[in-house]
């Protein structure tokens, strides 16, 4: 994953003529924490597991990005997503860095009392190293509201009240309204601004989801609202299928019951990687990385395929759907939703204010709506597809706050 994010990196930086010397500034990650969290098992045993927070820049702000709790975690992985995060946060305009982390673990295979007691013993690991005007983490995939709730409570015992070292968090423990839907919301919108480009409507298209979580059931919800049919969703356990379109508020309760979207009476059981390969005019990943690879790309039937999980297409997917005319719309643009609306949760427990859940839809909308704009544009006048559009954008705009700050000042050739 991690070559993978540098090779993208490097097609818009060979559009913009960059120098080794200042890719290599602007890949260099700030800092890598790994650290060993040793707890205690429900059994009294002592368990292992390895943390990590990669902070890879702080040009534009306190870094930011998720925390990801999976056997996936290392860190290549998180070194990957926390460079992914520096452009996404500079596509949306956001005034942040970039940073990604996690913990190496399964989730399902731990009591709630040890998740809690690795999460507090993970934050007194790294609490020198977050903080609100430092790095501010968030949910990813198999975290959530209330992990961001323990964080924050955990963080607060050594830096006093601090709901600001963190988003997602419960609403009661001053997260924000619309945070839970953001990432989801923000795929459904910036799908609306693609459509429209091609004069087409969201009440047009059938859509396929793999992954059923936050982003996906959040998107799925959404779309289905405006006039999408969804017509496949496919998770870890199953997939199910219905030509006349799925009901996703029946989808999203059975989930809720069962763990899974497999079973669900209200359509038919398909194996879930069909899912990518589904009959449909979009598609969207929202699960893991490295999905759509030269192995399927062939195969997919979509013509258009929106980023909600970050990274699931490799370079010599993208290549393949380029020269087969799919259009791509990537993760640093499609899934940003979720980091704009963190933004907005920071801004307000920064000012000890709340705003309401209309306002947080305006500004999430308005703001997806103006980076779609300018990613679109940058694609029409340099002739790029839409990621490399994505990139370019969020490189100049990291490279002239760099100009700007030490102790990247002396590199003049830096993109403007
Ligand atoms: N949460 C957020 O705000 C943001 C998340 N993202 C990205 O979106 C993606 C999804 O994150 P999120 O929704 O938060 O995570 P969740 O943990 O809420 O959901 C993950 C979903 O992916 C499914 N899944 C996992 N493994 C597989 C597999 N092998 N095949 C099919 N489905 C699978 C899970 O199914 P099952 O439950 O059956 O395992 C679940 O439906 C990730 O790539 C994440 O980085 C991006 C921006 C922000
Ligand atoms: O909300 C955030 O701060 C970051 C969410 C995230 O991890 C992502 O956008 O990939």
């Amino acid at each position: 994953m991690l070559e993978e994010s540098r090779a993208y990196f490097c097609r818009a930086a060979n559009v913009l003529g960059l120098s080794d010397r200042v890719r290599d500034i602007l890949l260099t990650p700030l800092r890598i924490v790994k650290v060993g969290l040793i707890t205690e098992s429900d059994e009294g045993k002592l368990i292992k597991h390895t943390g990590y927070r990669v902070q890879h820049s702080r040009v534009r702000g306190p870094m930011k990005g998720g925390l990801r709790y999976h056997p996936s975690v290392d860190e290549d992985e998180a070194t990957a997503l926390a460079n992914l995060m520096t452009w996404k946060t500079a596509v949306v305009d956001v005034p942040y860095g970039g940073a990604k982390g996690g913990i190496n673990c399964d989730p399902t295979d731990l009591s709630e009392r040890e998740l809690n007691e690795i999460t507090r013993t993970f934050v007194g690991q790294i609490k020198d190293v977050i903080g609100p005007t430092i790095d501010i983490p968030a949910p990813d995939v198999n975290t959530n509201a209330k992990i961001m709730g323990w964080i924050m409570d955990e963080y607060s015992k050594y830096a006093g009240f601090s709901p600001g070292v963190v988003t997602g968090k419960p609403l009661h423990l001053f997260g924000s309204e619309g945070r839970e839907e953001a990432t989801g919301r923000g795929v459904t919108i910036v799908l609306e601004e693609v459509l429209r480009s091609q004069k087409q409507s969201i009440t047009d298209v059938t859509v396929a989801f793999q992954g059923f979580g936050n982003v996906g059931s959040f998107a799925a919800r959404t779309m289905a609202e405006l006039g999408a049919k969804i017509v496949a969703v496919g998770d870890h356990a199953g997939g199910v299928s219905n030509p006349e379109g799925l009901n996703i508020d029946e989808l999203v309760a059975w989930t809720a019951r069962h763990g899974s979207v497999a079973k669900f009476p209200g359509g038919d059981a398909f194996e879930s990687s069909d899912v990518l390969t589904w009959d449909c005019d979009v598609l969207v990943p929202a699960a893991l990385g490295d999905v759509l690879t030269k192995d399927n790309a062939e195969d997919v039937r979509a013509s258009i395929i929106v980023e909600a999980a970050n990274s699931p297409t490799t370079p010599e997917a993208d290549e393949i759907f380029r020269r087969r005319g799919i259009l791509v719309v990537p993760d640093i643009l499609a899934n940003a939703g979720g980091v704009t609306v963190s933004y907005f949760e920071w801004a307000q427990n920064i000012q000890q204010f709340r705003w309401e859940l209309g306002r947080i839809r305006h500004e999430l909308s308005d703001h997806m709506r103006k980076a779609y704009e300018a990613v679109a544009a940058v694609a029409k006048t340099r002739d790029v597809d839409l990621r490399t559009a994505a990139f370019i954008l969020a490189i100049q705009r990291v490279g002239e706050a760099a100009l700007s700050r030490r102790p990247y000042a002396e590199a003049k050739d830096l993109p403007r």
